[in-house]
């Protein structure tokens, strides 16, 4: 068999932006790049250590010290498992090398889960030649991270406004089958040979929205991780109306505000405004409430809005200029709070996963 290697880049992400939880997310440029050989001929080399689906994973990045490198293990070849195992394909080829280069860090809220997910429904899709369209790959992604927001903007790029369609009562059980039993089980788990559930057809329906090019995301990241399972414990079951027509009336003026030219930033800071989540993710992000409270375009020229990250402690400023000054105004009050962060000045990943044949 001759080798083949290709190349798959899927963008981070922040979700929400503000008051669009579950709904809004935007590709950033920082990727997760995979790098796969398939050579069969390599198994004769007893220095490599493929694992028993075949695979040899290396890492380097963020989270090179704690990502487990067995591929019922880690979270990009655990999708690519399942995804082969819907398509009754057990394991990886013989000779499966992957590289894995992160410069994406984890549970930080910039939406490294939904990059290793779609990663891996890809990686999927390349070594089986299933020749899934996006929105397929989509589908399987959403049978693992349950909220559309990171796994769309990952995938297609840009700035997009995502939802998941009403599913049928036969649908939603295969949707909703605990996800223990959708992902392979680790650490030498025994394989039943069982097919897992195989999603529903076009779970995820989107769409992109025009962005203003001027606009950067300017992204605060803090020194600790926060996970997603933790920061959505926080949150209330149900709302007031009063709070979901708050979210309602800025994300429907949100969506074209960052389109507009020039930008208006009074629009935008307070159209990104929200009751829905942010007030109660405060208890995690020590000095969130003040930096949100704090900053605005009055105070601070060149900012437009702020919010939190997905499902934070990342800071998400959106901003046309003073970049440094803005960045160390969040820096220094997040340090009031005993927090040391770094910060990266990032724009769109327009165009969302990509895969090159090398
Ligand atoms: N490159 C990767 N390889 C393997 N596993 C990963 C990778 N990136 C993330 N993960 C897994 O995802 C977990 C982080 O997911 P989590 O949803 O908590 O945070 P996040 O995706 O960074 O943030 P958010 O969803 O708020 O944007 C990590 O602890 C790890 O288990
Ligand atoms: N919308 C999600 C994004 C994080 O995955 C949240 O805020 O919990």
């Amino acid at each position: 068999m001759h080798s083949r290697k290709f190349e798959i880049k899927v963008p981070a992400s922040s979700a929400n932006i503000g008051p669009g939880f579950d709904v809004l997310g935007i590709g950033l440029n920082l990727f997760l790049v995979l790098n796969v050989t398939v050579d069969s001929s390599a198994i004769k080399d007893k220095s490599l250590n493929f694992d028993v689906h075949n695979c040899l994973i290396t890492y380097e990045g963020e989270g090179a010290e704690d990502v487990p490198l067995d591929s019922d293990e880690n979270l990009i070849t655990r999708t690519a498992l399942y995804v082969l195992r819907c398509h009754n394909i057990r394991e990886f080829p013989a000779g499966t090398f992957i590289h894995v280069s992160n410069p994406i860090p984890l549970g930080r809220g910039l939406g490294s889960s939904g990059a290793a997910v779609v990663a891996g429904a890809l990686l999927a899709n390349e070594i089986g030649k299933f020749n899934l369209s996006r929105s397929r790959c989509l589908d399987f992604c959403l049978m693992i991270e349950r909220h559309p927001d990171n796994i769309t903007a990952a995938m297609m790029g840009g700035f997009v406004g995502s939802y998941l369609r009403e599913l049928s009562a036969t649908e939603l059980e295969r949707k909703e089958i605990p996800l223990a039993e959708v992902l392979p089980q680790p650490a030498g788990g025994e394989d039943t040979g069982l097919v897992p559930p195989i999603p529903p057809f076009e779970i995820g329906h989107h769409i992109k929205y025009n962005l203003n090019k001027k606009i950067k995301f300017l992204t605060i990241i803090p020194n600790f991780e926060l996970s997603t399972a933790t920061s959505r414990d926080v949150l209330p079951s149900a709302y007031t109306r009063k709070d979901l027509v708050f979210n309602l009336q800025r994300i429907a003026v949100l969506t074209t505000a960052i389109t507009l030219d020039p930008p208006n930033p009074e629009l935008i800071y307070s159209s990104m405004q929200d009751r829905i989540h942010q007030p109660y993710r405060k208890t995690l992000v020590p000095g969130l409430s003040e930096i949100l409270n704090s900053m605005s375009p009055n105070t601070n020229p060149g900012l437009l809005g702020i919010c939190l990250s997905g499902a934070g402690p990342t800071i998400l400023a959106l901003v046309t200029e003073n970049y440094s000054e803005i960045a160390d105004e969040i820096i220094n009050r997040f340090k009031k709070n005993g927090i040391t962060c770094t910060w990266k000045l990032l724009e769109p990943a327009y165009d969302g996963a990509t895969v090159t044949e090398l």
